[in-house]
């Protein structure tokens, strides 16, 4: 089957947050991203709220439930209390954890899984209690052991980080032998059990050869990319809507 996408709301919502009026909204932003065939939608609220604002949670998981049952709701973030509370609240079909400090611009690092066994042990449970699918952001570096720390956590998934991955747009030699320790660490995954999503800095260019060397992996998420790109295929009719506005013919 081929890999879902879940449409990251962030930069959308990061984009809002610019001015106090509400647009671009991202319930409207979210609703065409279902429309057009995503299979979900992500966010990753930070305690600083400077992307998706808490407020955004309850409206995103209306609008699914409203309009397109079937779609998937999937939190990322650090599980503090703050943000297990936020996850009762919103009841998410998937959340993914990830271990980034609020002071991190995004996120960039897997789980050390050595270290943090019964920590996300204890959290894997009390999310599962709630119903939610539990994914952990991994390191793609081919570590068969820590991947079956992972899968003792309790956690049904990992979502392998493929910063380092899309970091190769310019320098294309230096994608491959990324790509197979992505590819063998989802190998090691799936091998015993653990289903695998990917994400961070995924794009229309690099996406291909990922889903060609994983062809089992279950979920994207993509944010900054699919919003990029979606500025600039949306550039040019969105001109001319303004052009109208302003009286010009045409
Ligand atoms: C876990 C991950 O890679 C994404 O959630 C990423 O952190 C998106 O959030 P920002 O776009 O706000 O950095
Ligand atoms: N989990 C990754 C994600 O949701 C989006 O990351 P990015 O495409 O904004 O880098």
């Amino acid at each position: 089957m081929p890999a879902k996408l879940s449409v990251n709301l962030n930069a959308v919502a990061m984009l809002r947050n610019r001015r106090d009026l509400p647009w671009p909204s991202v319930e409207a932003l979210g609703r065409i991203a279902l429309a057009a065939g995503a299979s979900g939608l992500t966010v990753h609220p930070r305690p600083d709220q400077r992307h998706i604002r808490f407020s955004d949670l309850p409206v995103i998981r209306n609008l699914i439930d409203d309009e397109f049952p079937g779609a998937e709701f999937n939190i990322e973030g650090y599980p503090t209390e703050e943000f297990l509370e936020l996850c009762a609240g919103a009841a998410p079909e998937q959340v993914t954890l990830v271990p980034d400090d609020p002071a991190q611009a995004t996120s960039d690092h897997g789980w050390d899984f050595r270290k943090h066994q019964a920590f996300l042990t204890d959290v894997v449970a009390r999310l599962k209690t709630m119903g939610c699918r539990v994914s952990l952001f991994a390191d793609g570096d081919g570590d068969a052991e820590a991947v079956k720390l992972a899968k003792a956590t309790g956690a049904d998934r990992i979502e392998l980080y493929t910063g380092p991955y899309g970091g190769c747009y310019d320098a294309p030699e230096r994608a491959a032998p990324i790509l197979e320790a992505l590819g063998k660490t989802a190998d090691a995954a799936l091998a015993i059990g653990l289903a695998v999503n990917a994400g961070h800095d995924l794009t229309v260019a690099n996406l291909p050869a990922l889903v060609k060397r994983i062809p089992d992996l279950a979920e994207v998420s993509i944010g900054h990319g699919l919003t990029a790109d979606a500025l600039e295929y949306g550039m040019a009719e969105t001109v001319r809507r303004f052009c109208r506005a302003c009286g010009q013919a045409g």
